[in-house]
């Protein structure tokens, strides 16, 4: 099986005047393509700074993070915010969708920057809003939606331009239980469909039984690892 993302003894500490937190602390895991991994922990665990670390979004204080044989911590910023454009997706608890613009356009964003033409863009953006079940609401914005149609947005938004990994950091966790299991549907399916990685951090046990295997993160480092088949 071929690794999309790997971990070698990645470290992320952070210093608060005198004091250091250890938020991860030296953590190896990989990651197969297509495979569905959750990050399950309580507040405070690591969970996010390690979803950080993977995305390339924050630099380890030690330690290798590789995305497609690609040192991401290696990367300059301008290097990182490129290699993100192609290769990453990401979707966010809060949505994070840009309001003045309408679903189709916060949807084809991912695509301008990749330099698809308008026309194939809006085509494609139009297709992932169908595919998510908001075909008929192309034109809303933000505001004009609910929140689990906001998310629905930012799951097409995350996987239109069919990148290898998306992330999602705690996609559910402003949506009541039936939305989330919704939301939760979409996104296994969309990454199914293009054998996409996909890592999700939770702090529910419930969304983690979706996953292909289950990393329990405490005090930041792997305390379990589940598999599920
Ligand atoms: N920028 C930062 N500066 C200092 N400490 C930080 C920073 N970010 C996170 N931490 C600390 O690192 C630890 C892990 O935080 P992290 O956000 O990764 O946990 P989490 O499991 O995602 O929690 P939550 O579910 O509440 O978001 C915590 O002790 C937190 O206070």
């Amino acid at each position: 099986m071929k690794k999309t993302v790997e971990l070698e003894n990645a470290r992320k500490v952070y210093r608060l005047g005198d004091e250091k937190v250890v938020a991860v602390d030296n953590i190896s895991l990989s990651i197969a393509e297509g495979e569905i991994c959750c990050l399950l922990g309580t507040s405070g665990s690591g969970k996010s700074t390690l979803l950080n670390l993977m995305a390339g979004l924050e630099k380890p204080s030690k330690g290798k993070i590789i995305i497609k044989g690609k040192r991401v911590d290696k990367m300059s910023e301008t290097q990182l915010a490129l290699f993100r454009q192609r290769n990453i997706g990401f979707v966010f608890q809060s949505y994070n969708l840009m309001p003045m613009l309408t679903a189709l356009e916060n949807v084809s964003l991912p695509l301008t920057f990749r330099g698809v033409p308008l026309k194939k863009r809006n085509q494609l953006a139009a297709e992932m809003l169908e595919n998510v079940g908001l075909g008929k609401y192309l034109k809303h914005r933000p505001m004009q939606m609910s929140g689990g149609q906001q998310q629905r947005v930012g799951i097409a938004r995350a996987f239109v331009s069919k990148p290898p990994v998306v992330f999602a950091d705690e996609p559910t966790g402003n949506l009541d239980s039936k939305t989330s299991l919704e939301v939760m549907g979409l996104m296994l399916e969309m990454a199914r469909a293009h054998q996409q990685t996909l890592v999700i951090v939770t702090h529910d046990p419930g969304i983690s039984k979706y996953a292909d295997r289950v990393y329990t993160i405490l005090d930041g480092n792997i305390e379990t690892i589940l598999e599920n088949h």
